[in-house]
């Protein structure tokens, strides 16, 4: 009986994940009270005009197509083509690009995460440092969250000919900040980055979230050789869905991005993919039901021991023969 139970419990949730995306877009346009969010790509340039009429007009067909969130990638704002340039086109979260946003999300009465903006530190006429922040906009055009990236990009991978240290002109944020309570659920925030380290989305979920939030913009190589795994992995760890934005194509001369905005339901499903060619979005219904049948036909939080893990030294093997 037991058996049956959990046999007949798993058969349904892979069924359910097996209808994909197509059905879920098409699903959109019915009688569904489910809420839809935009999952964004763009090729942010240093050109900061020419990036936010991109990024208007992404919202802007994100909100006609129904989105009531709309997902924007870290570096939204520009991708700068050197260390000076980029601190010297960033601004305080009081300047102008940030109330631009706000304007823009009261006017089409949407939700916005607007990940990786490029945000002047609190002693920026000393240091000259920034923060990469993940700010949450509701449709008031209010900001209800910021949350500054922990983890820091200093990596060199002379094979891949990638080479970036985002701590030269970056500070790394202090703490988590709590999920947002938003139409979509509760929304809890990392950036780029952040994605390897599964502390942190464990925390996020902990704390009561029901999606996690990735806006990136990874590397063309570590994109391909890690992108999609991380992300499906960081969902079905969590049971969360994972909405990550991404960068796209070539910013500059000396810099270029995977792509493939993703949205991963909590059953690991790829519900929507942006390919790694171009600006777009796509939309997907976000279905709470779907994380709380998840979580309580496989209930690993609680079965989760880690108290034994970090805190118990029996645990910890003990060397032999010796
Ligand atoms: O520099 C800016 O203007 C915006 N910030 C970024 O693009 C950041 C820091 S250089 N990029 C990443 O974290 C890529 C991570 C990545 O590719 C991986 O984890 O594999």
């Amino acid at each position: 009986m037991f058996m049956c139970n959990l046999r007949s419990s798993v058969k349904h949730l892979a069924s359910l994940s097996a209808l994909g995306r197509h059905h879920i877009l098409q699903n959109r346009m019915s009688t569904s009270p489910n809420p839809v969010a935009a999952i964004c790509q763009i090729t942010a340039t240093p050109n900061k005009e020419a990036n936010f009429s991109a990024c208007k007009q992404l919202l802007e067909e994100a909100r006609q197509r129904g989105a009531c969130m709309v997902f924007l990638p870290e570096g939204f704002d520009y991708i700068g083509s050197s260390r000076e340039e980029t601190l010297s086109l960033s601004e305080p979260l009081g300047g102008d690009i940030i109330s631009r946003y706000t304007q823009l999300a009261r006017k089409l009465d949407v939700w916005l995460s607007l990940g990786g903006f490029h945000e002047r530190g609190h002693d920026w006429e000393n240091d000259r440092r920034i923060y990469n922040s993940h700010v949450i906009i509701n449709n008031k055009g209010d900001i209800l969250s910021v949350y500054r990236k922990s983890h820091l990009f200093d990596v060199e991978l002379p094979e891949k000919g990638v080479s970036l240290k985002e701590s030269a002109f970056t500070i790394p944020g202090g703490s988590l900040v709590p999920p947002v309570q938003t139409p979509i659920g509760k929304v809890g925030l990392g950036v780029c980055y952040d994605l390897r380290f599964p502390e942190l989305s464990l925390a996020l979920q902990r704390h009561g979230a029901d999606i996690l939030t990735y806006p990136s913009a990874f590397t063309v190589a570590t994109g391909a050789a890690h992108w999609e795994v991380l992300l499906r992995a960081r969902a079905i760890e969590t049971q969360c869905f994972v909405l990550a934005a991404a960068q796209v194509g070539r910013h500059h001369e000396k810099r270029s991005s995977y792509g493939h905005a993703l949205a991963v339901d909590p059953w690991g499903e790829v519900l929507g993919d942006c390919g790694g060619e171009k600006p777009g979005m796509v939309l997907v219904e976000v279905n709470l039901d779907k994380v709380n049948r998840t979580r309580k036909n496989m209930p690993v939080q609680q079965h989760r021991r880690d108290t034994a893990f970090y805190h118990n030294t029996n645990m910890v093997a003990k060397p032999t023969g010796q």
